[in-house]
């Protein structure tokens, strides 16, 4: 299947007044891609989905969602699923009437108990919205991305107050949409959630791009890390470490399995226990860290 994107952005700029928000901004998301759009408060990020989704218009530059204008409602939205930060819906009516809702407004033909089902609200189809809990509540915004198994689904913000049991279980919902082929745009702050799920990043900073690409892109200009603690007196290390605040030591390497090998046969050699022994790439937090 030929590779086509679902959404080409060329040289948005978005802004409030004399106030540039988002500057010159280009990317694309290919079909049955996760991309997320991460970054800084106030980058951008909600500015770019805004007009994405179809919700703003752009001040200039283009934005295409399945090769059509997204302010075009009715081409574009039966297409997508959003998950917005909270979905607001009424608070006196039940889950099951809210599911019901979201299938009328998307126009999107599915059952609701199935979507019910998969988002593990069945036993609560006759609560009241106003009677649940935020957990609950995130897991009936989500319901308003999965009605339907549209082709595109935007997550903003998707796993904010829910507990590990419903993030997995939201993510294997996720997994099985894109099995599908549905492509997933992705809003988060929880770093590890973007690494571990998405297969590129835009990382946004004061309404540019302070980066693009995959995790390893991102990651890879920056040295890997070994963090550990040894006892107060000990013979002089065998590679460049500092001291950190809390008196472990820090090595940074872009040779990590050289320099754990390295550190591993001094320790042995002086019967040294390496206290707290942590190993591994750069986290795209400290990509985050290196923004500043
Ligand atoms: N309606 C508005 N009028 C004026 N300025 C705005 C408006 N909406 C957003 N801004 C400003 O535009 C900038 C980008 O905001 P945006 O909400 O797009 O950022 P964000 O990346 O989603 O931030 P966060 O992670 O903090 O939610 C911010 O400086 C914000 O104050």
């Amino acid at each position: 299947m030929p590779t086509t994107n679902v959404i080409e952005v060329e040289r948005l700029n978005v802004a409030y007044g004399d106030f540039h928000a988002v500057r010159d901004l280009s990317f694309h998301v290919r079909r049955g891609e996760l991309y997320a759009l991460l970054g800084t408060n106030g980058a951008g990020k909600t500015s770019t989905l805004e007009t994405v989704e179809g919700h703003r218009t752009a001040t200039s530059g283009t934005v295409r969602v399945f090769g059509e204008n997204p302010r075009d409602r009715a081409a574009v939205r039966p297409r997508m699923g959003i998950m917005l930060q909270d979905s607001g819906f009424t608070p006196d009516l039940t889950v099951a009437e809210s599911v019901r809702l979201i299938g009328a407004l998307t126009r999107r033909t599915d059952r609701p108990e199935r979507v019910l089902d998969v988002v593990d609200l069945t036993r609560k189809a006759d609560t009241k919205v106003s009677q649940l809990s935020g957990g609950e509540k995130r897991r009936l915004d989500f319901a308003t991305a999965v009605y339907g198994g549209p082709e595109l689904v935007f997550l903003d913000e998707p796993t904010t107050g829910l507990d590990i049991q419903s993030r997995d279980a939201l993510w294997s919902t996720v997994d099985k949409l894109r099995e599908g082929g549905t492509t997933v745009v992705l809003t988060t702050h929880y770093l590890e959630e973007a690494q571990q799920y998405a297969d590129r990043i835009g990382l946004m900073h004061r309404g540019t791009f302070h980066r693009e690409g995959t995790v390893a892109e991102l990651t890879r200009t920056l040295p890997s890390v070994i963090r550990f603690g040894l006892p107060a007196s000990t013979p002089v290390l065998p590679l460049d470490a500092r001291r950190e605040a809390d008196g472990r030591y820090l090595v940074e390497t872009f040779e990590l399995q050289k320099s754990m090998s390295v550190l591993l046969r001094w320790a042995e050699d002086h019967s040294l226990e390496l206290r707290e022994l942590e190993a591994g790439p750069t986290r795209l937090d400290d990509v985050f860290r290196a923004i500043a």
